[in-house]
């Protein structure tokens, strides 16, 4: 029996445990095994010559709560237990988890408290380790997921919650798709996943969907998590909501670019559009405008009646001053009473000038403010380009020094830079004259260009181009006086004129045998009458012709004027059987959304893309991304002003449908088209 004690006691000092025995007050340490010293660093003979050593060396903070326990183990005669922190004698702490239990004598009297000691420090650490950890999850402002392997999301955080709107218990078990935005395509996806299995993580910008269905950019880490054998455990990302900065990066750009009191682009920002538009314009070989405006009498306002009313007025000529212009123009606040206003591309000087003109008379009609009413004139000073200078500091310059001029005379007027305007007024009023004598008197005509089918080389239609028999000066292309015809309120009347007698042809070509369609120009205020459904209608009773002859062009920079009103009558004309195509395309500014909801069946590219489409890849580019473009909406795409039989070749090679162009024919009167149709010539 006492071998087995002395083996029991072996095992005991064996034991990674310190093992300890005291008296009931522990004055008296009987007994503590070996590992007492792994632990402590003191060995056992040092606590029992030492009873305090071991409370002396608890930290502070969890000596009471030991003293305590030992106290409750003694009074209730049942085991107790406590973790402390101990100053081990190597300096470091040590977490230590004191296990103590009561002895009895046959009375029920506790005569001892012996116990065992055991290390958790590992534990401890790891304990706390995990407690931050959840914390960081818990707290992060970012939004945590972590999905398993098949990517079915298993933890969410709450940061999530608030980013997303969706709580834990709506999305777990549910695949991150349940967030996308639908703004990216296949590839974008596919990069994502080949880069998580191949280089384990992913980051980047990705638009993402809240629950309420507002989408909003993310910046978005991915880390794939692997097991020790390499399998795929989890995937976890991060993400942070990047719409605020976004939304304030837009802001301080706005306010870098704007004027604080207009809200007009400022001068900055005017500079840098007309730099853009006189690339776009040496590119496309168009005009441009720069007109510089000043106040007439505005000082006088501002130094009777204060800042304030001055501040209301600018605010107010601003509003009427941008009412004129097309959503293309820029009208921008210089400084003070000075405003620019950029007209990216122009027809002609006809079309500055009425600009000009429009400015000047909303600016004279009185400003009713404070009761008061105000009267307020403008002088203007217009310099062209590529007439009046070639570059940005040239045409405001020579813009600005225009505008002293026509204040010189009395303020009030427009001037050109380096051109008297007397001549050209005179010759505007003639104009005038001439055109509403033209309508009267039937001086118009209408010349029709062929427009062949590349696939067939046939001709499959015939744009009607309006001409006025000018018994002064000859034949007059629209060039010359569509701008003034605008003006002047004529547009409607010619352009009827115009749809009956495209109509009238048509039913007489149809007569002859001749099946072909014919396209008919549509000006902005005729787009936007809203009669011309009517109009329409009636044209077509008369002429008696079928409706999917007539198609009608516009511009694509008309039919994004004012989208809501432009995509109505388009689906009204559609509903009549009355074809739609978007002309001049490439110049405008379109979404490709709008675009797709438009019902045209015909996108027609501008000559601008085709005059160099052989010799220069980026035009070549474009026509190509215009003819993808029109294959994925369904739509048939044209090659305007094609002149040669390598732009023929070339295009018709990229998968263009239809061709129009000097080298398919001219602009020529109905008879000669006809004449042509009867020779039945093939273009190929
Ligand atoms: N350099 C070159 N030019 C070519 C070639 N093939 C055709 N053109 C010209 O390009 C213009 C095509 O018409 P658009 O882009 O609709 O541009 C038209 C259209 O916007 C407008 N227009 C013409 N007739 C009418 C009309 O009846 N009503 C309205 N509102 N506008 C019209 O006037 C614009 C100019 O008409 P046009 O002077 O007849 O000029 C026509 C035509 O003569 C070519 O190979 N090379």
């Amino acid at each position: 029996m006492s071998g087995s004690a002395e083996e029991f006691a072996e095992i005991i000092n064996l034991a990674p445990l310190a093992f300890w025995s005291a008296d009931a007050g522990l004055r008296r340490i009987h007994f503590i095994s070996r590992a007492a010293h792994a632990l402590t660093g003191f060995d056992a003979g040092e606590f029992e010559g030492n009873p305090d050593l071991w409370f002396s060396r608890l930290l502070d903070a969890d000596r009471q709560a030991a003293l305590l326990i030992h106290e409750q183990v003694v009074r209730d005669r049942s085991p107790g237990r406590y973790q402390a922190r101990f100053h081990h004698r190597d300096g470091s702490v040590r977490w230590l988890d004191n296990y103590v239990f009561p002895a009895l004598d046959d009375a029920g009297k506790v005569v001892r408290q012996h116990g065992c000691v055991v290390d958790v420090t590992q534990a401890k650490q790891q304990e706390e380790a995990l407690r931050k950890t959840a914390l960081v999850f818990e707290h992060l402002y970012e939004g945590i997921l972590i999905t398993d392997a098949q990517g079915l999301i298993e933890h969410v955080n709450p940061a999530f919650t608030r980013i997303t709107g969706y709580t834990a218990a709506e999305i777990l078990g549910a695949t991150p798709g349940i967030l996308s935005s639908g703004l990216h395509d296949k590839a974008f996806y596919e990069l994502m996943w080949s880069a998580l299995l191949r280089e384990g993580h992913w980051s980047g910008e990705i638009w993402n969907r809240r629950k309420s269905g507002e989408v909003y950019p993310q910046w978005l880490q991915i880390a794939t998590i692997r097991d020790d054998a390499g399998a795929v455990q989890n995937y976890v990302a991060v993400f942070s909501d990047l719409s605020r900065r976004k939304a304030l990066e837009a802001q301080v750009l706005h306010q870098a670019m704007h004027d604080v009191l207009t809200d007009l682009p400022n001068r900055r920002s005017l500079e840098e559009r007309l730099l853009q538009a006189i690339a776009q314009a040496r590119r496309h070989g168009n005009q441009l405008a720069v007109l510089f405006l000043d106040l007439d009498g505005f000082k006088e306002v501002n130094d009777t009646l204060g800042h304030e009313v001055g501040d209301v007025l600018l605010q107010l000529a601003a509003r009427r001053l941008r009412s004129c212009l097309r959503e293309e123009d820029t009208l921008a606040r210089w400084g003070g009473d000075e405003f620019v206003v950029l007209l990216p591309r122009v027809d002609g000087l006809e079309s500055v000038l009425t600009v000009a003109e429009r400015l000047l008379a909303v600016l004279n009609v009185p400003f009713e403010l404070d009761h008061m009413q105000l009267q307020l004139n403008g002088s203007i000073g217009i310099a062209q380009f590529p007439g009046c200078g070639q570059d940005v500091s040239t045409l405001l310059r020579h813009a600005d020094a225009a505008m002293y001029a026509a204040k010189k005379e009395g303020g009030g007027k427009y001037r050109l830079f380096g051109r008297s305007v007397a001549p050209l007024m005179l010759e505007r009023s003639l104009l005038k004259r001439g055109l509403q004598r033209a309508l009267d008197g039937s001086e118009f005509v209408l010349h029709y260009q062929p427009k062949v089918d590349f696939h067939s080389g046939r001709i499959v239609g015939a744009e009607a181009l309006l001409r006025w028999q000018d018994p002064e000066r000859g034949l007059r292309g629209p060039v010359e006086f569509i701008a003034l015809a605008e003006e002047m309120g004529l547009i409607l009347p010619i352009g009827e004129w115009v749809l009956g007698e495209a109509c009238r042809q048509a039913q007489r070509w149809h007569r002859a045998g001749h099946e072909l369609h014919v396209a008919v120009n549509l000006s902005a205020r005729q787009f936007q009458d809203p009669d011309l459904v009517a109009k329409l209608a009636q044209i077509l009773a008369e002429s008696r012709i079928a409706p999917c002859q007539l198609q009608l062009e516009v511009t694509e920079s008309v039919a994004m004027e004012r989208p809501e009103v432009g995509y109505a009558m388009m689906q009204e004309c559609v509903a009549m059987g009355v074809g739609i195509a978007i002309d001049d395309f490439g110049t405008g500014y379109s979404s490709l959304a709008y675009l797709k909801r438009l019902p045209a069946r015909e996108i027609k590219i501008d000559r601008a893309f085709v005059r160099d489409v052989v010799s220069d890849p980026d035009d070549r580019a474009i026509v190509g991304a215009v003819v993808a473009l029109g294959g994925a909406l369904g739509r048939r795409v044209t090659a305007e002003g094609v002149e040669t039989r390598e732009q023929f070749a070339c295009l018709k090679e990229m998968g263009c449908d239809l061709v129009q162009g000097y080298w398919t024919g001219r602009p020529m009167p109905a008879d000669a088209f006809e004449a042509l149709l009867g020779t039945d010539r093939l273009f190929v």
